[in-house]
């Protein structure tokens, strides 16, 4: 269960205090989620989500996050608004940790994605990247290719522990992407993280994007790519065609690729499987005594990586070159 902090009822009532959103009714936490503790929260004002923001996410960062969201939403975007403290501010303290407030999105997260959902989603990413044209913060990556040997570095040559043959593998895709990773594609806020868990549906129609916790400056053919690893391979493994050239044709129809990105997509979908799959190996021989949280199979990202090595063109995608 994906609440790290506890929360006492007087530090939530003192915490509250600083918010018009009227008085708290009730208080949950949230199983969902890995990064951050959430809680469901209910006010006489309505719902809302309360997050305590934990190990991965810098306090620094915040403002960026915070402020994008409230972008987007009031560009027509649809997801969370941060609710403002009576001070102004966005972002609060409690139980020691960095808190804010967002307001509660109406959907649920699909299990098993359809070309149908790609659909959506690609229409969706478009938009969510022309929307974030004009915001004026920036962040850089803290999870791209520069990031990636460090990180590697950090699971102390313990890789082979999850399957032979890994260390190799990875160590040979550092090697080989720090190399000829793609530069000077069309770039501006990304997602990084839009993965079904993040993404609601109410009747199979898009009702909103969650967090954006990932959120950075970068390629947004990078976080198609995230899309495509994320979305569009069964359970079992197997690439699923039909799903991203959904995925891909809705995107062009609002945003139309350049021939840079469309060249480097087979790139950038090596790279997002990389990133997923550390960040996820780090977790997996990481995971504190007692967690409640169950790590994600890094193996998943593994053959995903090996899947978009023997691809030679966006071809392979289903996507019209
Ligand atoms: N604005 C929101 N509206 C409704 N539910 C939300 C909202 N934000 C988060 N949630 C719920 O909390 C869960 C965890 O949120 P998420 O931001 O993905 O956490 P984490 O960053 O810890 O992974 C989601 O799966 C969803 O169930
Ligand atoms: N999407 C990442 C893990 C991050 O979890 P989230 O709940 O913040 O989306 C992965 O699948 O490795």
């Amino acid at each position: 269960m994906a609440v790290y902090t506890e929360v006492s009822d007087e530090a939530l009532e003192a915490f509250l205090a600083e918010y018009e959103i009227g008085g708290l009714l009730s208080c949950k936490g949230i199983a969902e989620g890995v990064e951050n503790s959430n809680f469901m929260l209910h006010t006489d004002g309505g719902s809302f989500i309360l997050t305590l923001y934990e190990k991965r996410v810098h306090a620094e960062d915040l403002p960026f996050f915070l402020g994008l969201m409230n972008h987007l939403a009031a560009k027509g975007l649809k997801c969370p608004v941060p609710i403002k403290r009576k001070d102004g501010e966005f972002l609060g303290a409690l139980a020691g940790r960095p808190a804010a407030i967002i307001s509660f999105l109406e959907g649920m997260s699909v299990h098993r994605p359809q070309a149908k959902h790609c659909r959506e989603l690609g229409a969706a990413m478009a938009r969510f990247h022309l929307a974030g044209q004009d915001f004026p913060l920036t962040r850089a990556n803290s999870l791209s290719v520069d990031q990636w040997r460090p990180l590697y570095l950090s699971c102390e040559g313990r890789a082979d522990e999850v399957q032979k043959g890994l260390a190799r593998d990875i160590e040979a895709e550092l090697d080989a992407l720090e190399k000829i990773w793609p530069q000077n594609l069309p770039r501006g806020v990304i997602h990084a993280d839009a993965f079904p868990d993040n993404v609601f549906f109410i009747h199979d129609e898009l009702s909103g994007l969650i967090d954006f916790y990932f959120a950075c400056t970068d390629a947004f053919a990078y976080d198609l790519a995230i899309c495509l690893n994320a979305w569009c391979f069964e359970k079992d493994g197997a690439f699923n065609a039909t799903k991203a050239r959904a995925l891909f044709q809705a995107y062009q129809q609002v945003r139309p690729l350049t021939d840079a990105e469309l060249k480097a997509l087979p790139l950038l979908a090596r790279g997002s499987a990389l990133r997923f799959l550390l960040t996820r190996l780090y977790d997996w021989l990481n995971q504190p005594p007692g967690a409640l949280v169950k790590p994600k199979d890094p193996r998943d990202y593994w053959k995903r990586l090996r899947f978009h090595r023997d691809v030679k063109s966006a071809a392979a995608y289903g996507i019209d070159e």
